[in-house]
Formats: C-alpha cells, structure tokens, sequence
C-alpha cells in the first residue's frame, strides 16, 4: 500500500478498517452499528425490521484487488453523509487487510479458500483465523436478518478479461433470489455470469449456502494500486450499489451473458503445468480435444466442442483450483 498519508482519507479508513467516522455518523442518525470483529461493520435500523434487505458487501478479500476498496470507500462515504436514506442492514466487510496494508494477494494462504468445512493443510494460516472471524460476524448478521439476504463480494482479476467485469454466482441459489441477483449485476453493467455448482471454498458461495443470500463473487477489471485506480470503470456498479442500499427502483440494463462451469482445474501436485501462458486473458477459447494442462498421468482436456479458460493460475497450492472450463449457455 502506498503511504496512507497520499490517500484520500475515505480510502485510507476502509483499507485500514478504521471505521470511526462513518460509523459516528450512522450511530447520530439513530441506527444500530457494530463493530464485530477488525474491518466489519454492521448498521442496521433501530428496531429490527425483517423487511428490510440484509446486504453484505465484502471488498478485500485479496489484498492486491484494491479498485473495489475505493469504490466502496466513496460509496459508504456519501451513503454516511445521508444516513436516513439508508434502507437496508448493511454489513461491510474488509477482508484481508494485512495482505491489503503489504499490497498482496494473500500473507500465508489464498483467505477466499477458507470458507469450507475442512481446510486441511490451510488450517493454521493467518487467513483462517481471519476466515473464523467471518464466518461468525456473518452468521449473526444473517441470523438477524429478514429472508431478503444478498452478499456482494467485490474482487479484480488477476488477467485480462474478454469480459471486463464479470461475477460468478453459486447454483445454489433459490430461482427467484438468482433472478434478482442477475438483475442487478445486469444493472451493474456486469458482461457475464458464470454459474458455479461447485464451492471452491469461497466467501460468496459460503453465504449462499449457509445463509440463503443471493451471493456473487463478482470481478471489476483488474488488479491495481490502492489510490491509483480508474474509478470510472465502477460508475455502473456503485449506481447500482447506491440504488440497491437505498432502496431505490433498479435502473435496468442489459443482461449478462450467461455461463456455467464445464469443469474444474485441480493442481494435483507441483508438476502441474498449464498448456497456455499466464497471461492468457480470461474467456479465451479452446476447442475439443485440446489440452488445457498436465499434471503427472493426468492430462486436463476439452470436451466440449468449445471451453472458455477463466482464473488460468498455476501458482495455486496443491489441491486447489487452478483455472475453471465454462461454457456459454445464453
Ligand atoms: O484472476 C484470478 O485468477 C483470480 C481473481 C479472484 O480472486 N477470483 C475469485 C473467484 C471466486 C469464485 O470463484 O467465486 C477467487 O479466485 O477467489
Ligand atoms: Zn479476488
């Protein structure tokens, strides 16, 4: 992270979890504010009312993807500014910020790895600790929460991408809470949707599944410097942010393409190799029967007559995903 002394000052308080003056400012308005663990926030109204929305937005999780640090950072800002217009129970969450103050993915292990029952050789890391943490702000959050349950979890990609911002969305989730979701990443001006029936151990696909929540792991360009971002590539998605903490009708917009994943890339061992390069963006296409990579005896391949590699890293740990196949469905 460049010296907090150059960053505005909503930016530096978000990535530094330093919550106290939007928080102040929710607490004089009369709502209910927490403060469960470092870097979560919750604001809720006086009397709990289950009609109200229960939105989770998580920025973070990845140190290194810090656009949506700032995004999120002038949206709670302005939103604090007007706090009666608040309209839903808000719990921001700001992930991993040991990695987000050394400007890295991770400290010790990938923390969007953690949310899962067994973590095997990822139990004793920094990041599950910090995974803990989580998981118990988030279940009281939800467990106080009305039905209508969502959780933005805002990242950047490591590549490029053919579409710039996209989000991946747990097959779990109930039709019509799906339907909603895919409204609003359409409103968002999100390009594509990937459809996930598979967790790979992941913030968003935990909330789905524990919590019920219309939850997305949704990827805003790519990774940059804290302070330093293009914060107009995120107008669409902080309107929509904006509109959905407010209440506010929804504003349209195109729907995204529609993905669903064809298969997972496991790393099985260090002799993993990926067949491409590492920079080879995100959705880029092969055809059937091309490799996508090897492993020992084990040869990844296509089979369908065409797979879009997305996430393609072979830097991951042994036993963990190294890249998905999707396959467009609409
Ligand atoms: O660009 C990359 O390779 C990684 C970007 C990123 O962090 N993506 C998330 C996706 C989570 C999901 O599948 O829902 C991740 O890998 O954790
Ligand atoms: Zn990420």
């Amino acid at each position: 992270m460049q010296p907090s002394s150059a960053l505005p000052e909503a930016v530096r308080a978000l990535a530094e979890a330093d919550f106290g003056t939007v928080a102040q400012r929710f607490r004089d308005a009369g709502l209910a504010v927490g403060l469960p663990a470092k870097g979560i926030l919750t604001v809720r109204a006086a009397t709990p009312d289950p009609a109200r929305p229960a939105v989770l937005v998580s920025v973070g999780v990845h140190g290194d993807e810090t656009g949506p640090i700032e995004m999120v950072a002038y949206a709670v800002e302005a939103l604090s500014r007007e706090p009666r217009l608040l309209a839903a129970d808000l719990m921001l969450c700001v992930g991993n910020i040991d990695a987000i103050a050394a400007g890295k993915r991770f400290i010790d292990a990938d923390l969007n790895r953690m949310f899962r029952s067994e973590r095997g050789a990822l139990a004793g890391t920094a990041e599950a600790v910090r995974a803990d943490e989580m998981i118990a702000a988030t279940a009281a959050f939800f467990n106080a929460a009305g039905p209508v349950r969502w959780h933005l979890d805002l990242h950047t990609a490591i590549r490029a991408s053919h579409y710039p911002t996209f989000a991946v969305v747990p097959e779990l989730i109930a039709d019509e809470r799906r339907q909603a979701l895919i409204g609003w990443l359409g409103e968002a001006a999100i390009g594509a949707v990937i459809m996930n029936p598979k967790s790979a151990g992941t913030y968003s696909y935990h909330t789905a599944e524990h919590h019920g929540a219309a939850g997305s792991t949704v990827e805003l360009g790519r990774i940059g410097t804290l302070g330093q971002n293009d914060l107009s590539q995120f107008a669409d998605v902080s309107a929509a942010l904006g509109r959905l903490l407010r209440g506010e009708p929804a504003a349209g917009g195109k729907q995204p393409h529609v993905f669903k994943v064809a298969q997972e890339i496991i790393k099985l061992s260090d002799g993993f190799t990926m067949a491409f390069g590492r920079e080879t963006p995100n959705f880029a296409a092969l055809k059937h029967g091309d490799v996508i990579a090897r492993d020992g005896d084990t040869v990844y391949t296509v089979f369908h007559d065409e797979e879009l590699v997305v996430f393609p890293n072979p830097d991951v740990r042994v036993g963990l995903r190294a890249g998905l196949m999707v396959v467009r469905v609409a």
